[in-house]
């Protein structure tokens, strides 16, 4: 086990005498080293990123609260599902921490793994989209010279801060073009959801000069929904692989109050799912991860439900 703690104290929950009624509490097991391949939760127990960016903490403490909260629904997966531990920040040192994150990430990867990330603030970003570029370079992975992956961001913001100075929740995609730069890898990223009054000009200015495929929270809705489902298919035919990141507070803050930045509009989960569960259909989704998740200011668990319920969603 390569995850700086494991325990599986938080799965507990109700368990109904009928047949068939098994809930994840039942059926999630410890990941081993010779697990077969399935899905892998995996902690990243962090909001340093959120501190370094003048944010509200307390995400660090997420990974525990969907734990709980998926514990109790209902199991309809036919293959395993994992629990891989926690990833956790020690003496403020992100750097590490998302490293660490990577390493773990790349090992889940080789291993066959999908590895489904539960941050943290969205500095979880760059050390899960590190690990798929650590397997796609490394021996486990088919060779390719320069993977095309695509990133699709769900989220009210870009996090895309100029990351000279400072590393944190709101540079990680910032960080990952420059990443590619270095590598000479192709920069490919759809972010959706963003909410014009929460994003600077020049934000808008470095996604258009990195050419981000946007769409702004006014444009997803039910009527719009077949048009975006049809461009993210486009976006996704046109690379090799898929990482999937999930901001909760793309979510109207009534859907979603405990995140660190609670959005003033946000996109229905209504309209979320079916586009979710066009990307599942894609084939290419190669990790996923969930951030911003502030139980500090959650209200009767209800953003940690949405959190299990869109777990559930990509597990299906
Ligand atoms: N990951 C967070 N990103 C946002 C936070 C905005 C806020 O704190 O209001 C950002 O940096 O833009
Ligand atoms: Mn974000
Ligand atoms: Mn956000």
């Amino acid at each position: 086990m390569l995850a700086d703690r494991h325990s599986m104290a938080a799965w507990s929950g109700r368990t109904d005498p009928e047949a068939d009624s098994a809930r994840w509490h039942q059926r999630i097991q410890a990941l081993a080293e010779d697990s077969q391949p399935g899905l892998a939760l995996l902690g990243f127990a962090c909001d340093e990123g959120v501190r370094r960016n003048q944010g509200r903490v307390g995400a660090a403490a997420a990974p525990q609260s969907v734990r709980k909260a998926l514990a109790n629904l209902a199991w309809h997966r036919q293959a395993p599902a994992y629990d891989a531990g926690d990833v956790t920040c020690e003496d403020a040192d992100l750097e590490a921490a998302q490293a660490r994150l990577a390493h773990n990430v790349c090992a889940l990867l080789d291993a066959g793994h999908l590895p489904l990330v539960i941050g943290g603030g969205h500095e979880v970003a760059f050390g899960s989209w590190s690990g798929l570029a650590e397997h796609l370079s490394g021996q486990a992975a088919p060779r390719m010279a320069a993977p095309r992956i695509g990133i699709i961001n769900f989220d009210a913001h870009f996090d895309l801060r100029d990351p000279t100075h400072v590393h944190s929740s709101g540079t990680p995609f910032a960080q990952i073009a420059e990443q590619c730069a270095a590598r000479g890898w192709p920069f490919r990223y759809a972010c959706l959801g963003v909410s014009r009054a929460s994003n600077t000009r020049a934000l808008f200015a470095r996604a258009a000069e990195l050419n981000v495929l946007v769409r702004e929270d006014h444009e997803i809705r039910e009527s719009t929904l077949e048009y975006i489902g049809a461009e993210l298919e486009a976006f996704a035919a046109e690379c090799d692989a898929l990482y999937l990141t999930l901001d909760i507070d793309v979510l109207p803050a009534c859907e979603a109050p405990g995140v660190s930045a609670p959005a003033a509009r946000g996109v229905r989960l209504e309209v979320l799912e079916p586009l979710l569960e066009r990307l599942k259909a894609s084939g290419k989704l190669r990790l996923a991860d969930l951030a911003e998740l502030n139980p500090d200011y959650d209200i009767d668990n209800r953003t940690a439900k949405v959190a299990a319920r869109l777990i559930h969603l990509l597990s299906l």
